[in-house]
């Protein structure tokens, strides 16, 4: 059944929405957060186990000290306040994806509280996302429904588990509750998610693609009168995997809980789902805050002793934060504010700065990236990473140029040569012949030629009319494949007129 929404921009003028979003960013350790399993991404099915991550009886959970420190950096990357002692708890439910019957979690002694993170606006203005906490605890296996009618899980008829996921750590990332968002509300959810993502990522703690998994958010959506108000209810619509299902989510569940409060309905306090297909959220469970986990503090486990000397030391190895290096970048590279913007919304910077790295000026880099490659990206469906072209190869091509040995035309050619995996760009010129025709004496061949078969064009040349230039260029380039360079045919068409 269709729910009913009101419009977007009627529901913001009524309501004040709040949002929280609970992140889930699984950390590349080599290993398990309790166990020394290896860890790899699309392993076969539970070949990655020990008896803990199993949750057999007798076996006892360790530590991952790796996976501490990089609770520690991101805390600090959040400034967050890093608890002296944080202890590890038992959240207990069941299911089947859970060998253990319960997570281990942090509860009241997370290791990180109350940070914030300051995100960018499209407009350039810059919104304090406030942090409740950011704890350790590890992710539970993946169940597959299979078999039945059609495929779906109301038609499966058994379900496959996997525990190679089992005891992968993760951190959860918990907001307070944004406030003051308005109309805003999804901008500010995309921008914290992608500037959390490239943390995580400028840290080193987690691959944070979402396709995979290894970042998934739970949105929390309520709407009240006012911002005087106190919260309304609010509904959680869990595992969003991807930015435009967050920010989406936000819209929908605005809209919907716009209509429902105005029809005189409540809202109830339930978890939901994303549906890509329909693009709406679906209800799930009903959940109360006094949803019981029975949490315990896991006594298998000592309490966490961070010391500030600890601290202190991963402090100091701190790497340079996103916003920093986009400033620095933009700063070296000279980019207005908007071609900045162009290249962070292509998801081109570790390219042009790779690409600049390898010898190419920043605009020839960027040209490249942002002009005929985000096209062939885009034609493709896949990400500007994911070409078969690397920033070496970019700037190769940017150096032939330089040198004239290649024109635009050329170049192009060549880049495509790249794309269709018939080598590195100086292979791809040389199994073509691509090279603009330096011998000048075969160049003034061409423009002796254009001009004797063109008398009625000379004569306008010669009485200043220039306009035609461009068809005696036209001639010389199709005489030489494209292989002439515009700038010296025209050079020689002017010296032989005089
Ligand atoms: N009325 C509200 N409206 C919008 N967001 C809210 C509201 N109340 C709480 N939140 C946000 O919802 C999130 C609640 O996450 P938290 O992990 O604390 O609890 P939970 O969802 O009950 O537990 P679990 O981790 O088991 O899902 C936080 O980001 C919080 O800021
Ligand atoms: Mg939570
Ligand atoms: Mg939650």
């Amino acid at each position: 059944m269709a729910e009913k929404l009101m419009k977007f921009s009627e529901a913001v003028k009524r309501f004040d929405p709040v949002i929280g979003l609970e992140t889930h960013v699984e950390l590349c350790t080599n290993t398990k957060l309790f166990c020394p399993a290896h860890i790899e991404f699309g392993g076969e099915p539970n070949t990655q186990l020990t008896p803990v991550s199993l949750g057999l009886p007798g076996s006892l959970p360790v530590i991952n000290e790796t996976a501490v420190d990089f609770a520690i950096k991101l805390g600090l990357a959040l400034h967050c306040e890093i608890a002296e002692w944080s202890q590890f708890a038992r959240k207990n439910y069941f299911y089947p994806d859970m060998p253990r019957d319960y997570q281990i979690s942090q509860y009241d002694k997370p290791t990180n509280g109350n940070g914030y993170l300051d995100v960018e606006l499209d407009d350039g203005s810059i919104f304090r996302v406030p942090i409740e906490r950011a704890h350790i605890e590890d992710d539970a296996g993946k169940n597959t429904h299979v078999g039945g009618a059609d495929g779906r899980i109301e038609g499966a008829d058994h379900s496959l588990v996997d525990y190679n996921r089992a005891g992968v750590p993760l951190i959860e990332i918990v907001t307070k509750p944004i406030e003051g968002a308005g109309e805003r509300a999804a901008e500010i959810a995309g921008a914290y998610m992608r500037t959390l993502r490239d943390i995580v990522r400028a840290l080193g703690i987690s691959h944070a693609r979402m396709e995979q998994g290894n970042m998934r958010a739970d949105v929390n959506v309520s709407l009240r009168n006012k911002p005087t108000d106190p919260l309304g209810t609010r509904s959680e619509t869990k595992n969003v995997n991807s930015f435009r299902g967050i920010e989406k989510t936000i819209v929908y569940e605005i809209r919907r809980q716009a209509a429902l409060l105005s029809d005189g309905g409540e809202v109830l306090q339930e978890t939901r789902h994303w549906d890509e297909a329909s693009q709406t959220t679906a209800g799930g469970r009903l959940k109360t805050d006094a949803d019981d986990y029975r949490y315990f503090p896991d006594p298998d486990l000592v309490m966490l002793h961070i010391t500030k000397e600890h601290i202190d030391r991963i402090a100091k190895d701190m790497p340079e934060m996103p916003r920093e290096r986009r400033n620095r970048l933009q700063g070296e590279w000279k980019f207005s504010d908007l071609e900045m913007r162009d290249v962070i919304n292509a998801d081109a910077l570790d390219l042009i700065e790779d690409t600049v790295k390898a010898g190419a000026t920043a605009s020839g880099a960027k040209k490249w990236w942002l002009g005929e490659l985000s096209r062939e990206a885009n034609a493709k469906g896949v990400s500007l990473e994911e070409l078969p072209i690397t920033p070496a190869d970019v700037a190769e091509v940017e150096k032939l140029i330089a040198s004239g040995k290649l024109n635009d035309k050329l170049a192009k050619k060549t880049v495509s040569g790249v794309l269709a995996g018939e080598g590195t760009p100086d292979e791809v010129v040389k199994k073509h012949g691509y090279e603009v025709v330096q011998d000048t004496g075969a160049l003034e061949a061409a423009v002796d030629k254009a001009l004797a078969d063109n008398p009625d064009i000379v004569e306008k040349l010669k009485s200043g009319n220039m306009k035609p230039m461009g068809a005696i260029i036209g001639a010389v380039m199709r005489a030489t494949k494209g292989q002439a360079d515009a700038k010296a045919v025209s050079g020689l068409v002017m010296k032989k007129l005089h």
